[in-house]
């Protein structure tokens, strides 16, 4: 979060988002992110964490309204059109979400779907196309060949993710937005995936806005958060002096939980 919004890769200012019966399913979010910064989105289940991330990238569904202002790059996101969307879309953020499956398409094979943001947004074709995806699925620890030729089915819910990862990668952005993205994954796995988005993220200096339920999750990947109730931001700061000194009742319940279920798995 820096002082200066002028220079921030994404400026959140007063958003709001609406449903058209007017229910607020976010009301006067404001936060930045410089490139190479980090910050979590942390609340309960419908406190309006993914319809932030949507309404950040301009993918909020019909319906569903903002208000306020999200610079993305310096470009206004809120009320804009498709045309001036779509350049932003992976070239300056892209988001990894919490089912890979839905992100994936069920009927090509994971090499072409690697391969697709590479050629469209490096411009590669041929014999470099396939190196690059190569490096791409390596990078994300799929260095076995048969994964490039298989189907979404025919892995394993782990490695989805990370060919997920590799295709949000692919296009090179500057901001990854990471929406619960091991929620889905058994306790292992997940640790492995945090894993290598943090590495990945520190090699490229991509800035990184993490959404989780989870605050133990989100300490593992950023220093800073946001901690949302029903659509507004509750309190904000370092983990640290939330852990130390929770302002906020619904803070303080998290800290409690995160608490109370380390112990429970310290005592088994
Ligand atoms: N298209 C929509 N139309 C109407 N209401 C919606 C729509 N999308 C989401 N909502 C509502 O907005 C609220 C916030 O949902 P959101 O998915 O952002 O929560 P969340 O914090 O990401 O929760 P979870 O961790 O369960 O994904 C919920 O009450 C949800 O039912």
């Amino acid at each position: 979060m820096s002082a200066s919004a002028s220079t921030a890769l994404l400026d959140v200012t007063s958003l709001g988002v609406h449903t058209p019966a007017g229910r607020a399913l976010v009301s006067d979010l404001s936060f930045d992110l410089d490139a190479g910064q980090r910050l979590g989105l942390i609340g309960e289940s419908g406190s309006g964490k993914s319809v932030t991330s949507l309404a950040v990238t301009g993918l909020l569904g019909a319906g569903l309204t903002p208000t306020g202002s999200v610079l993305l790059d310096g470009v206004e996101v809120v009320g804009a059109g498709e045309k001036s969307l779509v350049p932003l879309r992976g070239r300056v953020a892209s988001v990894v979400f919490q089912e890979p499956l839905t992100a994936l398409d069920p009927l090509m094979r994971i090499g072409r779907q690697v391969a697709e943001p590479i050629a469209r947004h490096r411009g590669l074709r041929g014999g470099a196309l396939r190196t690059a995806v190569a490096e791409a699925l390596d990078e994300v620890g799929l260095d076995d060949a048969r994964i490039a030729r298989a189907y979404p089915h025919e892995i394993s819910g782990g490695q989805r993710q990370r060919a997920a990862i590799a295709i949000a990668l692919g296009s090179r952005p500057r901001l990854l937005i990471a929406d619960e993205p091991t929620t889905a994954l058994d306790v292992t796995v997940q640790a492995q995936i945090l894993g290598l988005l943090d590495e990945l993220v520190d090699a490229r200096g991509m800035a990184l806005l993490f959404i989780s339920h989870d605050l133990a999750v989100v300490s593992a990947m950023t220093s800073d958060v946001i901690v949302m109730r029903h659509g507004v931001a509750v309190e904000r700061g370092a983990i640290a002096d939330l852990l130390r000194a929770p302002a906020d009742p619904y803070t303080a319940e998290l800290v409690r939980s995160a608490r109370a279920l380390d112990d429970m798995l310290g005592a088994s």
